[in-house]
């Protein structure tokens, strides 16, 4: 740090020139990043947000499938200080959740640097700022905001034999539509909300999806009686203790879809939201895939033991042909592979304290969008670490004030 020298200059993007930048950086500019920097500006902090893809919402833009909606009601999936237009249907679509995400960034002039991918960060105790090193450039702030999400990275798992079978294999990250997948017949590996909703989009193209349940899941439905039951649970949550909700919500449950477990899809003994708020694993909000299960369009089938070259072979000894396969296999932080020397995170990525505590680390360091709990979570840390870095960015705006600009080059001495 000492071997700076200060150039003021904001495009230039030189491995040998590192970026003094007066606010946060904030690294990720999916919801949460987006809207860290709103509540930020709100407060009066300006920030910068480091992007590795080329556009914000890059996980909604561009890994996502087509016939994604929200499977919350909108309100549950706003971000702090601009709600979705009023005309946006109860549960929008992906396309209109993008949308709302670009107006956000236009309404708060956020403007990220995309294809900045932070390579590593770590805190320099002798300077007392972080260090964010991307391709191009090194960045340095007092504060360090990690939004790279829990979603960051497709579990691939490492099934004997994956690497032998004849076409590529896809993770739903990388799955738009079952169009391409006309009439074939289809593992589906994983039951999560992505397996089950690939699996139901891939019956509107009369594939044949054969969908692998290696384990117990809760699945619920979208809505009890035109209530959404993510509405239902957290209302009663407020009056009731966790378990006798979660017994409400298995009973009306079973009411409404039915023995779930007579489709082989097994319940945990955990009800789901303690299953949840204990594992994280999230309880399937049933759109379809259930009725499809039902009527056997889609199959269910046990573990797989191996993977062969023109299909699989079953736990149970069954062994059978496929045209594709897909991994529903869920997702991972990436935090563990660039933000070095901060034992804020977990090995796994995500914050050590959970929610609602998990927000603040030592040195400067804050999280955002790592609480299990999608945009309401990211929308309470939000607010919450803009209040917080106001407060110290108050008491140094007198040293902020002989600066004109928030970022600033400075050349590093070779
Ligand atoms: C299919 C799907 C549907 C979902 N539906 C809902 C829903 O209906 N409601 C809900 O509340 N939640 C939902 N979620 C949860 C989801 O995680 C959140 O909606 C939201 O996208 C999280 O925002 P985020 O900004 O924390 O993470 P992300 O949206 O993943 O954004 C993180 C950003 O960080 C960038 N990044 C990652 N690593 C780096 C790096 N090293 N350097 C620079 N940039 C980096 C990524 O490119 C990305 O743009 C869904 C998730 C999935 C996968
Ligand atoms: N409309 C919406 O809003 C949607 C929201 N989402 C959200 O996105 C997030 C990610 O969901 P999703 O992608 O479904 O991931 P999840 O982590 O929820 O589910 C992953 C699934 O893959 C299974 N699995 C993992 N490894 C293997 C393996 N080796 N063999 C067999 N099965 C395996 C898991 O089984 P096991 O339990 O045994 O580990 C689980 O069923 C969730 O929070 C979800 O709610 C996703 C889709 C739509
Ligand atoms: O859809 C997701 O992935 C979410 O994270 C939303 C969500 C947060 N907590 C839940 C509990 C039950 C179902 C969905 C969610």
């Amino acid at each position: 740090m000492g071997s700076c020298s200060c150039r003021e200059d904001h495009d230039l993007l030189q491995p040998n020139f590192c970026v003094w930048v007066h606010g946060p950086i904030i690294v990720g500019a999916g919801p949460s990043g987006l809207a860290a920097s709103a509540c930020l500006s709100e407060n009066g902090v300006p920030s910068l947000i480091l992007e590795k893809s080329d556009c914000i919402a890059s996980l909604w833009q561009h890994r996502t499938y087509d016939r994604l909606k929200l499977h919350l009601p909108k309100h549950f999936c706003e971000l702090p200080l601009l709600g979705f237009p009023t005309n946006f249907p109860k549960y929008p679509t992906k396309r209109q959740f993008i949308s709302y995400m670009e107006s956000y960034a236009l309404h708060f002039s956020i403007k990220p640097r995309f294809n900045q991918s932070v390579e590593k960060a770590a805190f320099d105790h002798s300077s007392g700022f972080w260090r964010v090193q991307t391709q191009d450039c090194e960045y340095i702030s007092k504060w360090l905001i990690v939004a790279t999400g829990e979603n960051a990275e497709p579990v691939i798992p490492e099934i004997p034999g994956i690497d032998n079978f004849k076409v590529p294999v896809l993770h739903t990250s990388m799955y738009k539509s079952g169009f391409e997948f006309k009439n074939q017949k289809v593992l589906v590996i994983g039951c999560g909300n992505s397996g089950m909703e690939v699996g139901l989009d891939l019956c509107r193209y009369n594939a044949i999806p054969h969908m692998v349940v290696r384990n117990t899941v809760h699945v619920l439905p979208r809505e009890m009686f035109g209530v959404s039951t993510f509405g239902v649970a957290m209302s009663l949550l407020k009056w009731l203790p966790l378990k006798l909700v979660d017994k409400f919500l298995l009973l009306m449950s079973n009411f409404i879809l039915g023995n779930t477990d007579e489709l082989g899809l097994r319940r945990p003994k955990t009800g789901p939201i303690e299953l949840k708020n204990v594992t994280g694993k999230t309880p399937v909000l049933d759109v379809g895939a259930l009725s499809q299960i039902r009527s056997g369009k889609i199959k269910v089938a046990e573990g797989v033991k191996e993977i062969t070259r023109n299909g699989a072979k079953f736990i149970d000894g069954q062994e059978m042909e496929f045209d594709s396969i897909i991994l529903a296999t869920g997702y991972r932080s990436n935090v563990p592979t660039w933000l070095k020397g901060c034992d804020f995170f977990t090995k796994e990525g995500l914050p050590r304290t959970p929610f609602p505590h998990g927000w603040k680390g030592e040195n400067g360091v804050y999280s955002i969008g790592f609480t299990g709990r999608g945009i309401l979570g990211t929308a309470s840390y939000a607010v919450k670490i803009a209040e917080d870095i106001a407060e110290q960015w108050r008491t140094i705006q007198d040293l902020n004030n002989n600066c004109n600009s928030h970022v600033i080059l400075l050349r590093k001495h070779e």
